[in-house]
């Protein structure tokens, strides 16, 4: 037997493994099935190029809990190691990996970035156990090794009559960490980490078959060729489907589509993106888009890799090419990194323009559903702006699609005012603006309806971009004025009796709030209108959404136009009653039908008004 001492320098690692990364003690699991696997591939390896011609046959890796003896065993049938191996890997090149780790990583153990993911390696286990063992058999023809050391840098090495191929490692779980001896809890691990990792992963045993054919069978954890390692011409609409599935057991939702992703050069990824349906709670997206290295969970955090409009997806991507040991503004800037993000985007692009061109009228379907990814991948990505336009829509509010090229055609003729600027009319409620929709159809104009919630960056964007083309909402203005044309009404009304329109109604409306505007219009159009001008309104909405340039803007009051049709016939009623009780009366009376009609007639206005109008009735 040999018995040595680690060569320390860190001042007392043991310790300092135990606390490092408190919360994240459950790695152990993952690097240690990691490290079973390699062993197991790596023996695969040598038999496919002939380097030896044992027998590799169809190899599992065990996990195994002795809860009476307070040990959890982790056995695999790969290479193994001699002695001598041990000797080296454990006692020194582990070892040193684990400290050069610790090292480097102790004081920011509590960053929460992706730091800590990978790298401590075998050394993990005394993250939970207080003793360790380790009982080998190599490939070669020497003795099985048993090596043991009891969290103190000493250990001792000596032969052992280990007589199958491959190792296993023994962990003697400490008193504060039994929960690792648990079923649940060590199956819990095995299937968020594990789940489609290369090599079969037994755990426990369960009875398949009916009555005296009832058998015995190993219960396998994992999946070990998931559906984003194969081509994509060996998979069908349903593989994708099922594989969504395996990957988010509690969700019910089918994906909208998929998006295969599989590069080996300049860096490799593979992957599969779903486009979700989106529920109306965003917050409430629990299941995301997971990151694996090799077939190994890494994490569901992939801020910095996936492009922040994409995170919303679900789905896996597979890099071994991702830097995982550093901090994510590191991450942000590392090259691979970038040219692994914008192939996503480039890849998304692509697929939505293809789904577009193969199968419009299914692409309009589900348009409602993945516009807020698009609306803000086309605000947050210059390189999906420029491809977007080719496939994003612009439904009516009679549900009619267009692309931006066919709205400025549809609407070029009718919509272009007398300065050459082509309006589009938009509205975002189609309840809340009917009125006002309705006078715009009146006119033979079309409406849009944008109702995300970042609207107004996005047509702030769209109109520096598109020359003479301005986006007004249908109850920016009177009609007349949304889309100014030549021709001008004539007022009824002498410029007189305008000035004193103007003085009566505004001694009525509430002069901080509301901006009395005259306008001669038909005389059957509505008396009073209330307008909310469109700058003003979307330079608060995108305060409000945050950026926008108009930093504050977000607090100010709202603002309104009062229009009053000088040509109706309840203009020439105000000036022409001298009773000023009654006159009072039907100016407050046609305020509250207009802010009825904006939706502003709220809480106790609309209960004087309501009551009002029932005394009337009498
Ligand atoms: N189950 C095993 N079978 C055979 N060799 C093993 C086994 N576990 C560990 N080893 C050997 O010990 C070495 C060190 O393992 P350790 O997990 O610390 O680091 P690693 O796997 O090389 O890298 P990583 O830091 O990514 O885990 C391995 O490279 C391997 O040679």
């Amino acid at each position: 037997m040999t018995s040595g001492k680690i060569n320390v320098t860190v001042e007392n690692i043991f310790p300092l493994i135990k606390k490092f990364l408190y919360s994240d003690h459950e790695i152990f699991l993952r690097e240690l099935i990691s490290n079973a696997t390699d062993a197991t591939l790596k023996l695969k390896h040598l038999t496919t190029i002939g380097e030896t011609n044992v027998e590799y046959g169809d190899p599992i890796i065990e996990v195994k809990i002795d809860k009476e003896n307070k040990k959890l065993h982790i056995i695999d049938q790969g290479l193994g190691m001699t002695k001598d191996e041990v000797e080296k890997y454990i006692n020194q090149v582990a070892f040193s990996g684990a400290e050069e780790f610790l090292e480097k990583y102790k004081d920011s153990a509590k960053d929460t970035g992706i730091i800590g993911h990978f790298g401590l390696g075998f050394y993990s286990a005394f993250m939970v156990a207080d003793k360790v063992e380790i009982f080998t058999k190599s490939f070669k023809d020497e003795p099985a090794a048993h090596w043991t050391c009891d969290g103190s840098p000493e250990y001792t090495l000596e032969a052992c009559d280990k007589t199958d191929r491959g190792t296993e490692i023994v962990l003697h779980i400490a008193e504060d960490s039994l929960d690792f001896l648990e079923d649940y809890k060590i199956r819990e691990l095995l299937v968020k980490y594990n789940k489609f990792m290369p090599v079969a992963i037994k755990f426990g045993t369960h009875e398949e078959g009916e009555g005296d054919d009832k058998v015995l069978v190993d219960t396998i954890i994992n999946n070990p060729s998931p559906a984003w390692t194969k081509q994509p011409a060996d998979l069908n609409d349903e593989d994708y489907k099922n594989f969504y599935r395996e990957l988010y057991p509690t969700q019910f939702e089918e994906p909208l589509f998929h998006i295969h992703l599989n590069v080996d050069y300049p860096f490799n990824l593979t992957g599969i993106l779903y486009f979700p349906k989106l529920s109306a709670d965003l917050q409430m997206q629990k299941d995301k888009i997971q990151l694996y290295q090799n077939q190994v969970f890494v994490t569901d955090n992939v801020e910095g890799i996936v492009p922040d409009f994409l995170t919303m997806l679900k789905g896996v991507i597979d890099s071994p090419d991702i830097p995982l040991n550093v901090s994510r503004s590191y991450l942000q800037a590392d090259g691979n990194v970038k040219k692994i993000s914008n192939y996503i985007t480039r890849k998304v692009a692509d697929k939505l323009k293809s789904l577009f061109n193969e199968n419009r009228e299914d692409f309009e379907s589900k348009w409602n559903d993945i516009k807020i990814v698009l609306e803000y991948g086309m605000l947050s990505e210059e390189k999906f702006y420029e491809k977007a336009n080719s496939f994003v829509l612009y439904p009516t509010v009679e549900d009619k699609f267009y692309t931006l090229e066919e709205l400025k055609e549809a609407t070029k003729d009718n919509q272009t005012d007398k300065d050459d600027n082509l309006v589009i009319l938009y509205a975002s409620n189609k309840d809340a603006q009917h009125s006002y929709i309705a006078a715009a159809k009146d006119k033979g104009y079309q409406v849009v309806l944008l109702d995300s919630p970042i609207v107004s960056h996005l047509i702030q964007k769209l109109e520096s971009d598109n020359e003479k083309m301005t986006f007004v909402r249908v109850d920016a203005d009177h009609i007349n004025n949304l889309i100014k044309k030549d021709e001008t009404e004539i007022s009824r009304l002498s410029e007189d009796e305008q000035k004193s329109l103007q003085d009566i109604v505004e001694n009525i409306v509430p002069k901080d709030k509301y901006t009395v505007k005259l306008e001669a219009m038909d005389s059957t159009a509505e008396p009073f209108i209330i307008t909310q001008p469109e700058f003003m309104r979307r330079m608060k909405e995108m305060s409000q959404s945050g950026g926008g340039g108009m930093f504050g803007m977000g607090n100010f009051p709202e603002m309104y136009n009062l229009v009053v049709n000088t040509n109706s016939p309840l203009a020439s009623n105000i000036i022409s009653n001298t009773d000023e009780a009654t006159r009072t009366e039907s100016i407050k009376q046609a305020m509250d039908l207009a802010k009825l009609s904006q939706g502003l007639l709220k809480g106790e206005e609309l209960t004087a008004f309501v009551k009002r109008n029932f005394n009337n009735l009498k």
